[in-house]
């Protein structure tokens, strides 16, 4: 099976700060995967790269064959930031349709009224960007992250500032997603969501990647009543 995300050798140096140290792993359709590790592993720097938001120092990103660069590739990604970026004077809805301008949607209402209401946003609609809290923010970044149905969702910290019915939403989510072939790299410390939805593991640590394994390698790694929270302290040590 071909992957829709492969990343090889990725570097990222901030000045000296060597954030992201030489990474290689790659995503395959209908997997979820967890990127975790300690705070400053590098993860955010990882999923930032990859969406091009910061200029690479070596290595390759490639986006269901294409470079990470192409406009192909770019219509495959898409991006849940840790801290919510919408545009203060738009709308929720002028979200939605500036998304749809952007990706060329067609029918798209119907599914963006869909996710709202499963969101809790529907009467937020017409509400401007400014105007929201910051856990109605990530929201609508979700939403938008979804509605041109990206191959590849990148998750930043996604379950935080989130109510726990929207925890709940987005979790069903990503499990809709595996359903339906797309892959998800999500970046977390909630090592619980991962163990839930997650299908491999990724941890990172000063830049590069100590351990990589699939959930049903970390149980057995973790030993009877074992977790991936004890396999992640036992190597992150
Ligand atoms: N803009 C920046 N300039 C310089 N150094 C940076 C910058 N952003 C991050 N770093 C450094 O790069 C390293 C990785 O940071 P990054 O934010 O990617 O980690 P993280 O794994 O996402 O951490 P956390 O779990 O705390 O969110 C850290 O040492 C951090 O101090």
């Amino acid at each position: 099976m071909n992957s829709v995300l492969s990343i090889k050798n990725l570097k990222k140096y901030y000045g000296k700060i060597k954030a992201v140290d030489g990474i290689t792993f790659e995503l395959y359709p209908g997997e979820v995967v967890g990127l975790i590790g300690p705070n400053g592993a590098g993860k955010s720097t990882t999923l930032k790269t990859i969406m091009g938001l910061l200029r690479k120092t070596e290595g390759e990103i490639k986006v269901c064959g294409y470079d990470y660069k192409d406009k192909e590739a770019r219509k495959k990604l898409s991006y849940i930031p840790e801290i919510p970026d919408i545009y203060p004077m738009l709308t929720v809805w002028e979200h939605m349709k500036f998304i749809a301008l952007a990706y060329n949607l067609d029918n798209w209402e119907k599914e963006a009224l869909r996710y709202l209401e499963a969101y809790d946003l529907l009467d937020k609609k017409d509400e401007l960007g400014a105007n929201l809290s910051k856990g109605m923010r990530q929201k609508v970044m979700v939403i938008c992250g979804l509605l041109y149905k990206p191959e590849v969702m990148l998750f930043d910290e996604p379950f935080v500032g989130l109510d726990p019915k929207a925890i709940r939403e987005l979790k069903d989510t990503i499990r809709e997603l595996k359903k339906e072939g797309k892959s998800v790299l999500l970046s977390t410390h909630m090592l619980d969501s991962v163990q839930n939805l997650g299908d491999r593991v990724l941890i990172l640590k000063a830049g590069k990647l100590i351990y990589e394994g699939t959930l049903e390698e970390v149980m057995e790694k973790a030993g009877p009543n074992g977790t991936l929270e004890d396999l992640f302290l036992e190597v992150t040590k």
